[in-house]
């Protein structure tokens, strides 16, 4: 039993190392093939190192004379930006506080804009502070200003003209890969409403938040808006408006278009997972329940919320010193009767009836804009009817259809009040004096709404009215509270970015076919069982956001490890189910976590049409045409179709470990000592990434590996070090090189 254990294992880690599929903490940055040379890649913000191109690699790519000379590394390049966003907060100092969070935001979009890899370095090791400006708060703002801010799109957009056409303009998109895929129609954006095609910052924000969160490559991640008009009458008559200056379209027509995008998104990318976001109400359940067993996607202000929340709501349980099963008997409050807080009620619903093991019969009230829901209420939502008071219920308590917060407040005394209705303030001095007669001894108090102008109450406010023994929670981020008395009032963010991250990468790497109930639990027990009993003491019920990686690796294995558990899971790459089943609850993070991008620069690799070769240039072609040869030469990359791709490497007596990294095996036929300077390898590729190790510095030298890919003779890829071209010609069996001067060759020692 031990053995087969330690063999499992060991198994389990060969796998983790061969199929890790990105690079994270490894010291070696995998090599990145670009398909593009000069100034295009210092225009394409995927490649661009800005002054961070090692000389070498200028050569390489047709950098030089383009760039200063002087090379600026990565380290000094972080450093600058970050004095300048100092000097930048210091000379906005006293400004409204709009006007610093947009030049805030201007100045990091500005950096998103020209080289990723920088902008999310500085995002993810400043999280803290960058999150509120490209995530909420001020993404709000900046969606409602994006007319004016735009200054060059991201993303895709599909508006209602594109009706037939979605199939062909999915693959105007650049990436022949996408994992995560953000969409919106702009209907519902945070508390502010419909805001048409200005919504788009938002699956923005979200897909950075993918980045920083879940390590999703930037490579990978699409932003959509569907554009299907607007009923924002401000939208409709402001001249710059950037969307269709048209009302939404309704019914069959609005659905018939989501249904043709959805399906041209899955015929290009069938293993990419889509999180709908800030759809209006009428269409978020709808089009859940319509895709949800369709697709790998999920509604993350339906379900997403909903895990986040109820991971809340059981700490709030622990943190009154109660048995998590104790959560049957809390009463409940919500405000807000839509996506979010029906998601919530849904979830919570399920979570009691499998611990009561019965048909749940929750203290839940649910309060929209016209008050408390009971059965009296006409015309009540489907969604919402299971959650509709009994009215002999609420008469017995004095409450009746319609009753508003405050009275319900004061009759139901619950143990949480939570928001999300999207209206700043209403839980008000009133409502938080009345929460101090709640029947739990730390009442929580939870107003999720988005920005900050939209949440219910402030955390200041909170503490103030409701008093200092309240826990508290809020969808965008407040400063704690001094309590002035020592003592400081803990502000939990109650957001999804806790969750979504990891309930997208976690269905990602398992190669789930759908997103099932169980995953989405799995998420929130995840979420919920992450603090310590000492963090929820002391009122802290979700992690702080500067370890959202490690959270977000923890929900994403749960989520996983739930797909291969439920059946949906299907593997990915050369990972199968087999393989994920197999893998512990430690060794599924370990797989979750190796699987994560983190920015640094990849050396580049320019491969292609785009590659310029010198007129000189030749390789007679005959020497290629017999398949055979490859046995007596292995490292001649010849191709059955007469195609030979190879990479020449200049090698100065070195010594390089070859690693391909589609297996991560070393490849022990292709690393030697080259005894002379100057010598030439030839490594066969086979469509293959190799990354090359040189051994002696242990690190690897940016212009010694690549892709070898599409290189197909006669003409050669040429191999350039320092100034010198290199030309190359076969002149015989064994291949000899030639310098650019045409006057010495040199045998290939292979
Ligand atoms: N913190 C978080 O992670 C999340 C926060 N949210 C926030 O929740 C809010 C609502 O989102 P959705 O449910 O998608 O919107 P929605 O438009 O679907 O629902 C809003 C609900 O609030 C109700 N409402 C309006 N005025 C009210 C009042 N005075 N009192 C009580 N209820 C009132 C409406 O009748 C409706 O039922 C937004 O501000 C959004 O930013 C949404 C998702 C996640
Ligand atoms: C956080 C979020 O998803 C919202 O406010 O809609």
């Amino acid at each position: 039993m031990w053995r087969r254990t330690v063999a499992r294992s060991a198994a389990v880690a060969e796998n983790l190392r061969r199929f890790s599929i990105a690079a994270s903490t490894s010291s070696i940055p995998s090599p990145c093939i670009v398909h593009k040379r000069g100034a295009d890649i210092l225009h394409d913000p995927w490649f661009n190192k800005d002054t961070g191109f090692p000389l070498t690699e200028r050569d390489r790519l047709g950098l030089r004379g383009l760039l200063p000379p002087r090379v600026i590394s990565f380290e000094q390049q972080y450093e600058r930006f970050m004095d300048s966003y100092r000097s930048l907060e210091k000379n906005t100092a006293g400004q409204s506080d709009n006007i610093v969070a947009l030049a805030k935001w201007r100045i990091l979009n500005r950096l998103h804009d020209r080289n990723e890899t920088l902008y999310y370095k500085v995002l993810i090791d400043n999280i803290k502070d960058f999150a509120p400006i490209i995530y909420t708060p001020t993404v709000g703002l900046v969606c409602q200003n994006y007319s004016g801010l735009f200054r060059r799109p991201r993303g895709m957009y599909f508006s209602a003209k594109d009706k037939g056409e979605m199939m062909s303009i999915i693959y105007n998109w650049p990436a022949s890969e996408v994992d995560m895929i953000v969409l919106t129609d702009g209907s519902r954006i945070l508390g502010l409403g419909d805001l048409g095609v200005q919504g788009i910052g938002i699956p923005i924000g979200k897909l950075d938040m993918y980045v920083a969160a879940a390590g999703i490559n930037p490579q990978r991640v699409l932003p959509i808006m569907l554009d299907v008009g607007t009923n924002n009458e401000k939208l409709l008559e402001d001249p710059l408006y950037l969307g269709l200056r048209e009302r939404r379209l309704e019914g069959e027509e609005y659905i018939s278009i989501v249904d043709e995008l959805m399906e041209a998104l899955h015929r290009r990318w069938p293993k990419a997972v889509i999180q709908f976001e800030d759809f209006q109400f009428k269409w978020a359940f709808e089009t859940l329940q319509r895709y949800r067993k369709k697709y790998c996607m999920f509604n993350d202000d339906i379900q997403g919320t909903a895990g986040v929340a109820l991971a809340g709501l059981l700490g709030v349980v622990r943190a009154q010193g109660r048995q998590l099963l104790d959560f049957v008997n809390q009463k409940i409050v919500v405000a807000g009767a839509g996506s979010a807080g029906l998601g919530v009620l849904n979830m919570a619903y399920q979570a009691v009836s499998t611990m009561t093991g019965t048909k749940a019969n929750p203290q839940f009230y649910l309060i929209d804009k016209n008050g408390l829901i009971t059965t009296e209420r006409s015309g009540v939502d489907p969604s919402a009817a299971p959650f509709a008071k009994v009215i002999g219920e609420v008469e017995s308590i004095g409450l009746r259809e319609g009753s508003d917060l405050l009275e319900v407040v004061k009759k139901v005394k619950p143990h949480v009040l939570l928001g999300l209705s999207g209206v700043g303030g209403i839980f008000n001095e009133q409502v938080l004096k009345a929460m101090r007669d709640s029947d739990s001894p730390k009442p929580a108090i939870f107003a999720m709404s988005n920005p900050t102008n939209n949440a219910e109450c402030t955390a200041a406010d909170a503490f103030k009215h409701a008093g200092e023994n309240i826990v508290f929670g809020s969808g965008s981020p407040f400063q704690n509270v001094d309590l002035e008395n020592g003592k400081i009032g803990h502000v939990n963010q109650a957001n999804n970015m806790y969750l979504f991250p990891g309930i997208g990468l976690g269905a990602l790497l398992s190669g789930a076919h759908i997103i099932s109930d169980g995953m989405l639990q799995a998420a929130s027990e995840c979420l919920a069982s992450y603090m310590t009993e000492e963090d929820i003491q002391k009122g802290k019920f979700y992690p702080s956001i500067g370890s959202i990686r490690n959270i977000t690796a923890e929900v994403g294995a749960a989520v996983l490890r739930a797909a291969v558990t439920e059946e949906v899971a299907e593997g990915r790459g050369e990972v199968g189910t087999k393989e994920l089943a197999h893998m512990s609850k430690e060794e599924t993070v370990e797989y979750v976590t190796s699987n994560m991008w983190y920015p640094i620069y990849s050396p580049l690799q320019a491969v292609g049409s785009h590659c310029t070769l010198s007129p000189t240039s030749s390789i007679s072609s005959s020497l290629y045409r017999s398949p055979t040869n490859r046995s007596k030469h292995p490292a001649f990359g010849f191709r059955d179709d007469n195609k030979i791709q190879f990479h020449l490497q200049f090698v100065r007596r070195k010594l390089y470990r070859i690693i391909d990294l589609d297996t991560q095996m070393m490849c022990s036929w292709s690393y030697e000592l080259m005894k002379e300077p100057h010598t030439v390898t030839i490594i066969p590729f086979w469509r293959k990434l190799y990354k090359i190790v040189d051994l002696e510095t242990k690190v690897t030298d940016s212009w010694s590996y690549g892709l070898m890919n599409e290189i197909t003779h006669p003409i050669g890829k040429l191999g350039w070090f320092a100034d010198q071209m290199i030309n190359i010609e076969y002149l015989d069996k064994l291949p000899c090189f030639l310098e650019s001067d045409g006057t010495k060759s040199i045998n290939a020692d292979v």
